[in-house]
């Protein structure tokens, strides 16, 4: 994986290479406290270990008992997308669906699609107490039984050593995968949480963790010679500066996915204190007829982030005599999603306006595990230079003791709050 960070520097937010020089010393800093999180595998850090600590003998165990049509992931957050994220990107003869919100619609839509007997389902939860997992998970089993199919046969639980998951797998008997200890759901797609769908989907685990691992091998005290540190150090910097908005725009369908999970991971790690980036999901060449003209022409408070594999199969361009568009007979849309990444990249440097180019070789398993973990190690280093905490999520329990309330699981002051909403309707 590279990161190119050259159009991040003397831009509209006045980062120069000298700033940035100053503050690699205290990446080292960061660094240092990073590795020692790693050695002692405090909360969160640990996810940093996950290449060298994460077995995946145990997954493809629990895997290797189905040969189905489809795996369903029922979780939500980062119980959900590392998983949705690699078999997203990869290719597949097993069809690899998600559960994770709770549309009644779209759930009922899902369901009813799926062959629940070529089906596999696992249930991942840390926690084991989360409303929107254990919810959809008792629609698929209610399914599963109206269908004829043991739901016990075809279950697989991921979860905590405690909590309503770990009872329901001990009770019945079930497969079950431990999530790893000290790694938050956004930093988990590396391990038991996000690797199971993919084992079951024939992919290359070992490969997977091989492209983090080579990562991992990058960190040291300077961010010129960690991608995954360079971006971070340089999205801090620019934060710093005004960047309130980080827009993750991969130029590959096949990463889309990927910004839903960078989102999580950027957005729950670093909003604490008043502070943090927004990350903002693009995707290229598309939102180059949308969002480009607000990250070129709006307030200069962003950094576009452009990802792209430097190789992937090709589409030709047959000839035409369309007037003006000759010019695109005979090349591929390859060449013209090529020609469209550097002019993206180069209209924002053109405005002034901060953008970093992430490339990884190929989206393959080995592509995939080098960027999931540079961006972790960069939301690590990022936390590391903003001095917050990284590897909690406060701020999200006020809405689930609401949501709890209004549904008669208990006494809540967050529900009283709800009911006493302050109303001005126009209709
Ligand atoms: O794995 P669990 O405990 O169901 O949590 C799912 C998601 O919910 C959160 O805890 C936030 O509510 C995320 O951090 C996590 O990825």
């Amino acid at each position: 994986m590279k990161a190119d960070i050259g159009n991040a520097l003397d831009g509209a937010l006045g980062l120069d290479r000298a700033a940035l020089d100053d503050l690699d010393e205290r990446v080292a800093d960061a660094h240092e406290r990073i590795a020692g999180g790693r050695r002692e595998s405090e909360h969160g850090y640990a996810a940093l270990s996950l290449p060298e600590t994460c077995d995946p003998e145990p997954i493809r165990r629990a895997a290797a008992g189905f040969d189905p049509e489809t795996v369903l992931t029922v979780g939500i957050g980062g119980s959900a997308l590392g998983a949705a994220t690699v078999t997203d990107a990869l290719d597949s003869p097993v069809d690899a669906r998600y559960l994770d919100n709770v549309d009644p619609a779209w759930v009922r839509d899902l369901v009813a699609d799926l062959d629940l007997s070529e089906t596999v389902v696992n249930v991942v939860s840390r926690s084991g107490t989360t409303a929107e997992t254990l919810a959809n998970f008792l629609v698929v089993r209610e399914a599963m039984e109206s269908a004829g199919v043991d739901w016990t046969e075809r279950t697989v639980v991921t979860t905590g050593p405690e909590g309503n998951l770990r009872s329901m797998a001990e009770t019945h008997d079930l497969p079950a995968l431990d999530v790893p200890d000290g790694v938050p759901g956004r930093f988990s797609a590396l391990s038991t949480v996000g690797l199971f769908a993919a084992a079951v989907a024939g992919h290359d685990l070992d490969e997977l963790l091989a492209g983090a691992a080579s990562e991992a091998g990058k960190l040291s005290g300077s961010l010129y010679d960690s991608p995954g540190y360079a971006y971070g150090a340089v999205s801090y910097a620019l934060g710093e500066r005004g960047a309130a908005v980080n827009a993750m725009m991969p130029y590959a369908e096949s990463l889309e996915r990927f910004a839903e999970w960078y989102a999580q991971l950027w957005a729950e790690s670093l909003g604490k204190d008043g502070r943090g980036q927004t990350p903002a999901r693009a995707l290229g060449a598309t939102d180059q007829h949308s969002q480009l003209q607000l990250y070129r022409a709006g307030p200069a408070d962003k950094l576009v982030t452009l990802v792209r594999p430097l190789e992937s199969p090709d589409t030709g361009i047959p000839e035409t005599d369309l007037s003006g568009l000759e010019y695109l007979g005979g090349s591929t849309l390859g060449d013209l999603l090529d020609a469209e990444f550097r002019a993206t990249e180069a209209s924002l440097a053109a405005a002034g306006r901060e953008n970093v180019r992430l490339e990884i070789d190929r989206v393959d398993e080995r592509g995939l595990g080098e960027l999931l973990y540079a961006m972790e190690a960069a939301c690590v280093v990022y936390g590391e230079l903003a001095d917050v905490s990284t590897f909690t999520q406060p701020a999200v329990e006020w809405g689930k003791k609401a949501a709890r309330g209004l549904l008669g699981g208990g006494e809540f002051e967050e529900a009283e709050a709800v009911r006493g909403k302050r109303r001005l309707e126009v209709e």
